[in-house]
């Protein structure tokens, strides 16, 4: 069987679906994951996890309150930690994620930030000593932590922030404060009633001098009774837009005193005396935040994913209307409005996950590299990272928002779960860096490697940038997808030029270098935008290109061909200085028929990713295809239907009602 998906008794239009794929879905599955070795440990681990009925949801997440939820993620993290060394390997991060994924899912609990910054920023912040501590508590989830970073009036600007770590060489202590209101940390992931330590990023201040952002390790709760210890004020923030199942925090210290040996210091030291040693690079203590922009290309794919094996699930089974055959209404996929809704964004989703296998190795080789003392590669990957967060998570944001349109009024109900994904996935474009800011980011990079150009020295040019040093050339739009990389690299080119240019004449005509950037900010973050998705594109082609099986390759040679066609159209103004509005037309007409050619294996490049039903909380997108008969079953046992006449009605509407009669 071709795709491993199909089980007796599922929904005849699903079946159909899934006998049309033209490849093995586990063959793809591995190439998705990396490894036919991760890809079956996926398997294993979740089909393990089903075989342990505590780890079910107790009821539909979708009717929990939010005290529920945080209550049901806590009851099942007890669960696994009876299971923990028989469900995965342990040291695999991987694994790790995927067992909280499956069981969790994406709503955030208690070790939301755990795995994800707290122990990460042990790894790459604490020196040998401070590991040895921590560390294997930490893993051992003896311990619970977050990352305490933004403050209420701060998180961007990092140099901004007020809480004050003040060493006193006379006590060997570090004094930890909260001097306003607006310095109090604030959103924290799982700060706020879950953990009992977080990595807390504070001003250090040594004798007058402040020396800026450095991580303290710091107990905020008593081990015993997990009451805040005295001199910390911590507790939860609220409701969010999503994400309701973590308890984000905020953090004050009054005069709170720190051992010195909690600073972490791996990078920059405090001696007894108060003599500070600094890193060997500036911005070295910002690992963890690249950590997880590193990551961040994969997790949004998966999000992106997940709200299209809902949308895709749904549109084969989903008829509505009419083509050529009169008698029986058609599947909506066959609409070539929903297929130019739906397959763009899964190739965007398949491109994600291979760049954030890419972003993820390269963090793990710069940790490596860092340790060894070489932190070259540190602002490459600064740059890379910046971007590719920025544009990915919006994106996906696109990408989900019109999954969410493509399954109609059921789209809308929580019962597809899709405004759910939508609203954690939309974090993204907030957390580790506003979107804006990190293009920003990105920019600086640019605009330097446009400076090397300009004075000769594009040897320096960093990874991927080599393309701004070379001429225009002619585009033969019938040479392949390399063509379309192609228009990519002038239209990116042109834009990075326009854009320094524009930032240095306004110098030249007299403007501070921070007011002319200002002012070029906006054709700035457009030029960061497009050398991201030419990044994008041509790391989606190079892992295509890599691979070996022939029905395998044959389809996601398919969905590049959706790619290329759609990105090229989709920078259109952009592409027009080097394409004709001729040439667009063609690939219009390109990008129509690649949509048709992908239709019959729609089904199954979303069943390859193998999400189980319980990851996916969406009774809409369930792999069974029973959209209706699981709707009703749902929508029968919400909490207002548990009885037939509700409290209020008896309290207010009839009594109303009663008095109108009189
Ligand atoms: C991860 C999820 C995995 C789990 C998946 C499963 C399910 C997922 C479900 C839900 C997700 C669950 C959990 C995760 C949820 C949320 C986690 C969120 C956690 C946070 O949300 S945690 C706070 C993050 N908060 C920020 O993200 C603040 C952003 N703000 C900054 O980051 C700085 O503020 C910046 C960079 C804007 C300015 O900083 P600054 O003012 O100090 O910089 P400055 O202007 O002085 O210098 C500039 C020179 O530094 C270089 N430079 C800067 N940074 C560098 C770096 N990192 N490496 C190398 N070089 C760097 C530049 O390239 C330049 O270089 P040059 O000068 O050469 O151009
Ligand atoms: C779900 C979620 C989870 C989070 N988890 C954590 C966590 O675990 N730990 C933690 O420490 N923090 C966490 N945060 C906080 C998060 O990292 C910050 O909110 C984020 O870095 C953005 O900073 P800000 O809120 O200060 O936005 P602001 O910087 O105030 O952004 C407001 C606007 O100002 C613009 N702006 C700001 N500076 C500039 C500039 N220099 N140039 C141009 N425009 C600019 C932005 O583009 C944006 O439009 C979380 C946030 C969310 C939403």
């Amino acid at each position: 069987m071709l795709n491993k998906s199909i089980m007796d008794g599922d929904n005849p239009d699903l079946t159909e679906e899934r006998m049309k794929g033209a490849f093995d879905t586990d063959k793809m599955a591995a190439v998705i994951y990396g490894s036919e070795k991760f890809a079956i440990r996926r398997r294993e681990i979740t089909e393990s996890i089903s075989r342990i009925p505590q780890l079910a949801d107790s009821k539909p997440f979708s009717f929990m309150t939010r005290e529920e939820k945080i209550s049901e993620s806590c009851r099942k993290l007890s669960v696994l930690s009876e299971h923990w060394n028989q469900l995965i390997d342990t040291n695999n991060e991987e694994e790790a994620l995927h067992l909280y994924r499956e069981v969790l899912g994406l709503e955030g609990h208690a070790f939301s930030l755990h795995e994800t910054m707290f122990i990460p920023s042990l790894v790459a912040q604490a020196n040998d000593e401070q590991q040895e501590k921590w560390l294997g508590r930490a893993k051992r989830r003896e311990i619970i932590g977050c990352y305490a970073q933004t403050e209420m009036g701060h998180g961007t600007n990092l140099r901004a922030l007020e809480t004050t770590a003040t060493y006193y060489p006379s006590t060997q202590e570090f004094i930890l404060h909260t001097p306003t209101e607006t310095a109090l940390k604030w959103w924290p992931g799982a700060l706020g009633k879950s953990s009992n330590y977080a990595v807390v990023v504070a001003d250090l201040v040594i004798r007058d001098t402040h020396y800026g952002a450095h991580p303290f390790m710091v107990q905020l709760r008593d081990e015993k009774t997990h009451n805040p210890l005295p001199g910390i004020t911590v507790g939860d923030i609220g409701p969010k837009m999503a994400f309701n199942g973590a308890d984000n925090g905020f953090l004050g210290f009054n005069q709170y005193k720190l051992p010195r040996d909690h600073m972490l210091m791996r990078h920059s030291r405090v001696e007894e005396n108060g003599t500070y040693t600094k890193p060997p690079h500036a911005k070295i203590g910002y690992s963890s935040m690249v950590k997880v922009r590193s990551r961040m290309a994969m997790d949004q794919g998966l999000f992106m994913v997940s709200a299209l094996v809902i949308a895709v699930r749904y549109s084969a089974v989903r008829r509505q209307g009419f083509l050529d055959d009169k008698s029986r209404e058609v599947k909506v996929l066959d609409y070539q409005t929903q297929q130019h809704r739906l397959f763009p964004s899964i190739a965007r989703a398949y491109a994600f996950i291979f760049c954030g296998f890419e972003t993820i190795q390269l963090y793990d080789q710069l940790l490596i590299d860092v340790k060894n003392g070489d932190t070259s590669g540190m602002s490459d990957l600064h740059a890379l990272t910046s971007g590719l967060k920025s544009v990915v998570t919006h994106q996906t944001g696109e990408g989900i928002e019109q999954a969410r349109m493509a399954c109609g009024g059921h789209g809308y109900s929580m019962a597809s779960y899709i405004s759910e994904i939508y609203g954690v996935a939309i974090g993204g474009c907030t957390y580790e860096g506003e979107n804006m800011v990190m293009l920003l980011q990105l920019a600086r990079y640019l605009v330097k490697s446009v400076e090397l150009v300009k004075t000769g020295k594009s040897k320096e040019l960093g990874p991927m940038m080599n393309y701004l040093a070379e001429p225009d050339t002619q585009i033969d739009l019938t040479s392949g997808p390399e063509a379309y990389v192609k228009v990519f690299q002038h239209a990116a080119r042109r834009q990075v030029w326009k854009a320094t240019d524009k930032f240095h004449q306004l110098m030249e005509s007299g403007q501070s270098r921070d007011i002319a950037w200002n002012n070029s900010a906006v054709e700035l973050t457009r030029a960061s935008r497009l050398h991201t998705r030419l990044y994008i594109m041509e790391t989606f082609i190079r892992r295509v290109s890599s691979i070996s099986d022939v029905s395998i390759k044959k389809v996601l040679i398919d969905l590049v061909n959706v790619h290329v066609n759609y990105e090229v159209l989709d920078i259109g103004t952009y592409a027009l200085e080097h394409v004709s509005s001729t040439q667009l037309d063609s690939i219009r007409s390109q990008l129509y028929s690649s949509l048709d050619t992908l239709r019959p294996n729609a089904v199954s490049l979303i069943d390859s990713f193998q999400i189980s039903d319980m990851q996916l909380r969406s009774v809409l997108g369930r792999r069974d295809g029973h959209v209706y008969t699981n709707l009703f079953e749902w929508a029968k046992a919400s909490p207002l239907n548990q009885t037939h006449v509700l409290p209020s009605v008896n309290q207010y509407l009839k009594p109303m009602m009663d008095k109108a009669k009189l």
